[in-house]
């Protein structure tokens, strides 16, 4: 006996306990976390960068089955036809909410649940789950590939309140004026063909029609449409397939087809042929449909009433926070924002929204910076107030002056898109209390005409109450229409 002990090692003897590790050995993140994390296995906390612009893949949930089934008893010997239709798929639906701020919640396939399949006792099958994904307030949606989503809930009585979007879902008014006179001289006819397409439509039938255009519309995209401007509202981008027909619907449906004659009772006297061939039309009108499918591209165009425009550093951030009671990050390097911030102005019966869009730098079109992505939050905007700072570029620090700040900014918005400058504006003069600010901005009243200047200090906010007034103005439509910063109106040498 000793000389097994000493020859197999004493833990396969059982007597032997392997001793545990102590606590905080064993799970050294949970009690040592910030050991842990000073060692980097914890990843720090960081901004993520914001993701505007988004494809998505939606499919419609399946359809269920319809259930074939049939109910004997003493008195009827043959039976009876009891079985239900499969229930309809779930739908993708798009939510527009205040709740979130881009589209990095969502995923980029989705699908909407299965129903369920009928059952014995003419039971309908449970209807799919409908997936509703959220997205924020001010998305747009273009259609790669698919139906057009129709939307459901709170739909909006104009396109967007309250004023009209520039350069967005502008809808050509000849085409208005031709679609208003077909409606009018639409025929009975007509209307009937429009019902039985639809009816097609539902029943996921191709029209003849889908087949002819199929080449042209590939890879075509359709811009803006449908949008999502008030909280709440809804759209069905893809459907749920229809359920299939329990045998109870289908003997109905057979019945009134060309196989009249031939009922369950008369299945003996059919041929074989006309079996075969009922049985195949029973089988496909059994099976659920798919749901529809959809490839679209979200983009989000922020809503505001005001964009603040301006190099990195301007100071646009702390003006936001002076505006409003936003609380955006500010630093003292360049492009501290990575994603447009939103703040609301209010004054006693009157409130407007502002928008911070990261800072802009020349050459932005071709990518510097941020790149000019984020100037599509600005295409919304009713004003534009460019925040300069007038203390770059002073004892001989590095920095472009304000009016040159201003000449690369307009020229990078044009650059965006052609007029998207033409629009009510006004300059903000940010860092009046630095040094050497005023005989700036008495250089810069005399270098730039035709809007006005604004002398602030937006971290002690002076010259806010006044900056507050002017953006009212301009917001109500007081404004002159000629207060728009030109590029000729920027004298830079
Ligand atoms: N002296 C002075 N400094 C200011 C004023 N306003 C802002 N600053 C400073 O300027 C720096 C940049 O401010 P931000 O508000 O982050 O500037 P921004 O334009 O949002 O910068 P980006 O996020 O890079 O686009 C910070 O250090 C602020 O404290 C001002 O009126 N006077």
């Amino acid at each position: 006996m000793w000389l097994i002990r000493a020859i197999v090692p004493v833990r396969y003897l059982g007597s032997y306990k392997r001793p545990q590790k102590p606590p905080w050995m064993r799970n050294p993140v949970v009690f040592y976390s910030d050991f842990s994390e000073k060692k980097g296995k914890v990843a720090p906390l960081q901004e993520t960068r914001m993701r505007d612009r988004f494809t998505l893949y939606a499919r419609g949930g399946e359809g269920g089955s319809g259930c074939s089934s049939v109910r004997r008893s003493r008195a009827d010997r043959y039976g009876k036809p009891d079985g239900g239709n499969g229930g309809r798929g779930g739908d993708v639906i798009l939510e527009c909410t205040h709740a979130v701020w881009d589209f990095s919640g969502l995923q980029p396939h989705i699908k909407g649940g299965k129903a369920g399949h009928g059952t014995s006792k003419n039971r309908i099958g449970n209807r799919g789950e409908d997936k509703v994904l959220l997205v924020p307030i001010g998305t747009v949606i273009h259609l790669q590939e698919g139906e057009i989503p129709s939307q459901v809930e709170n739909e909006s009585p104009k396109d967007l309140d309250p004023w009209d979007l520039p350069g967005s879902l502008v809808e050509d008014p000849a085409s208005e004026e031709n679609s208003d006179v077909h409606q009018e001289t639409m025929s009975e006819s007509d209307q009937d063909d429009t019902e039985q397409e639809s009816l097609t439509r539902q029943l996921g039938m191709p029209k003849e029609a889908d087949f002819e255009d199929d080449d042209e519309e590939i890879d075509q995209i359709r811009y803006n449409v449908a949008e999502l401007t008030q909280q709440g509202q809804r759209v069905i981008i893809a459907r749920g397939g229809e359920g299939g027909l329990g045998n109870v619907s289908a003997t109905r449906y057979v019945r009134g087809s060309k196989f009249a004659k031939s009922t369950i009772r008369q299945t003996n006297l059919r041929s074989m042929e006309d079996d075969a061939e009922e049985d195949d039309e029973r089988s496909s009108i059994k099976a659920g449909l798919l749901g529809s499918e959809a490839v679209l591209i979200l983009e989000l165009k922020s809503i505001a009433d005001v964009g603040l425009v301006g190099m990195p550093n301007a100071g646009k951030s702390t003006l936001l926070g002076a505006l409003s009671r936003a609380k955006p990050r500010v630093g003292h390097y360049a492009f501290t924002t990575l994603r447009p911030n939103l703040g609301n102005v209010n004054y006693d019966d009157f409130s407007m929204t502002v928008a911070d869009i990261p800072g802009l730098i020349k050459g932005a079109h071709q990518n510097r910076g941020l790149g000019h992505n984020f100037l599509r939050h600005i295409e919304r905007t009713k004003v534009l107030a460019y925040v300069v700072d007038l203390a770059s570029g002073l004892d001989g620090c590095e920095g472009l002056t304000p009016w040159q700040q201003l000449r690369d900014l307009v020229m990078e918005l044009e650059f965006h898109e052609e007029g998207l400058s033409d629009r009510s504006s006004l300059i903000v003069a940010n860092k009046i209390d630095e040094e050497g600010a005023e005989e700036r901005l008495k250089e810069l009243k005399r270098r730039v005409k035709g809007v006005k200047i604004f002398p602030v200090c937006a971290v002690l906010e002076e010259g806010v109450a006044e900056l507050k007034d002017g953006l009212k103005m301009l917001v109500d439509g007081n404004g002159e229409p000629s207060e728009r910063l030109k590029l000729e109106n920027i004298c830079v040498d």
